[in-house]
């Protein structure tokens, strides 16, 4: 069994993380539970600054809070220093609750409203990633009338495609992200963006996927982009102080996963971009990434307690858990394969092939199919690793089902940093049709 982070197993045969044994975990704060490595998630955001740091490159390490977005979560970004992608007006409420450094934030988004544009303006967010025409058009119009300035990249799509699952690449031509670089829209939006009072172009931005595992598509979109930069350095006397590369760097969920070490996907970035300023002669921009899964995906673990089992006689035993779809939606949507323990029994090696289903209304409702476990009875503890990115970031209440808490865990100590959901929060917004509504 692959251990991540401070994951091992115990003396008394319990996986163990931050130093805390899982099983007591579990009766503390009950099933089903996120629990995050905080030590590992700080070991990954220092691992990418020390990189830049060696590299003697100026960069800025945004982490993507869309991977999993808590007060707490972006309180420990701060005391690593990073800055911070938001991509909706939800993210910048939290970042903001969370007191984050407002310089240190960059919006996202291919459809920010007019309110959420109000909004990062009134906070002076750093940066506003502009990415369709519409946007540039209503930022322009939104800073107008507040009477205030902006710095922005532009969001390009430099036509890569990236070899991950197709829900999540974002870079190739036929996408709904960004100004496509080779039809011109890219410069008809730097032509616009340069021209008002109302925006300081920082530089540019592109993002051509996620869960990648080799370097080729990001080398490729900076030649692409370098290529433009050469024109624009002349037609639009354009130099671009920031080029942010975006994340997406792959991790490990199983042995089928053969990601780069961090520092190698940065290296061998930096070595490009060094390569194509040399080339057409330009300045060192400054380089930003965003990255998500990387800083956080392995550090989350989530602990079920085990129910009910059925056989299918020569066919399959399907064991199912008390969460599901409703904290994981990955394996459904996705075909995400992960490794499991049984948290309370780690050490057992008499195993059989078991397929772990969730508790939902949904025959897709599989977290993991056909896995080697010990048994799993009732009352066992089931640890999935890897859940820390778009595991609780994308939970829903399916099924009524509610969310699970989050906690810290590092150096013996364990921080609750999300409540459990009760049944009462989930009727909090319903209304009685017997009751006379106001508004
Ligand atoms: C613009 C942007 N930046 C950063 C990320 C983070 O990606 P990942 O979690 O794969 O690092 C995403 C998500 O794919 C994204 O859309
Ligand atoms: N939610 C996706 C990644 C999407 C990235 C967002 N641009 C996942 O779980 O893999």
């Amino acid at each position: 069994m692959y251990f991540h982070g401070t994951s091992k197993v115990n003396a008394r045969g319990h996986l163990e993380i931050g130093g805390l044994d899982t099983v007591e975990l579990a009766e503390q704060f009950g099933t089903p539970l996120y629990v995050y490595d905080v030590a590992l998630i700080r070991e990954r955001a220092r691992g990418f600054k020390q990189t830049f740091e060696n590299l003697g490159v100026t960069a800025q390490v945004a982490y993507a809070s869309k991977a999993f977005s808590s007060i707490g979560m972006v309180q420990l970004v701060d005391e690593e220093g990073l800055s911070l992608d938001v991509v909706s007006g939800g993210e910048l409420y939290t970042a903001i609750a969370a007191k984050f450094p407002v310089e240190r934030i960059h919006f996202h988004g291919n459809n920010k409203s007019k309110e959420e544009l109000e909004m990062a303006l009134k906070y002076k967010i750093g940066c506003i990633v502009v990415d369709n025409f519409y946007e540039l058009e209503l930022l322009e119009s939104v800073c107008e009338s507040m009477d205030t300035n902006t710095k922005i990249l532009l969001r390009v799509t430099p036509g890569v495609e990236a070899h991950t699952h197709e829900y999540i690449t974002t870079g190739q031509a036929d996408s709904k992200f960004g100004f496509d670089l080779q039809n011109g829209q890219a410069e008809k939006a730097l032509t616009i963006a340069l021209a008002s009072s109302r925006m300081e172009v920082l530089g540019l931005h592109c993002h051509i996927g996620s869960q990648i595992f080799e370097t080729a598509g990001f080398l490729i979109a900076a030649q692409k982009i370098f290529e433009k930069l050469n024109e624009w350095k002349e037609s639009l006397a354009f130099e671009s102080e920031v080029l942010n590369l975006g994340g997406g760097f792959g991790i490990r969920y199983t042995n089928e996963d053969q990601p780069l070490p961090a520092a190698q996907y940065v290296a061998e970035i930096i070595e490009e971009v060094q390569k194509q300023v040399e080339k057409y002669a330009m300045n060192m921009p400054e380089i930003w990434i965003e990255p998500g899964r990387s800083l956080v995906g392995d550090a989350g673990t989530t602990l079920y307690k085990v129910g009910s089992r059925k056989e299918v006689p020569n066919i399959r035993q399907y064991v199912a858990v008390d969460g599901g779809m409703s904290d994981n939606i990955r394996p459904a949507l996705y075909q995400a394969k992960y490794e499991a323990v049984l948290a309370n029994r780690a050490l057992e090696t008499t195993c059989e092939t078991v397929s772990i289903a969730g508790k939902c209304c949904e025959s897709g409702d599989m977290l993991i199919w056909d896995i080697p476990l010990p048994k799993p009875g009732s009352d066992d503890l089931l640890a999935v690793f890897c859940t820390g990115a778009y595991g609780y970031a994308m939970a829903n209440n399916y099924n009524r089902i509610p969310r699970p808490p989050v906690v810290f865990v590092e150096n013996g100590q364990a921080k609750l940093v999300v409540k459990r959901e009760t049944y009462e929060d989930l009727i909090r917004m319903d209304l009685s049709i017997k009751e006379k509504i106001n508004n």
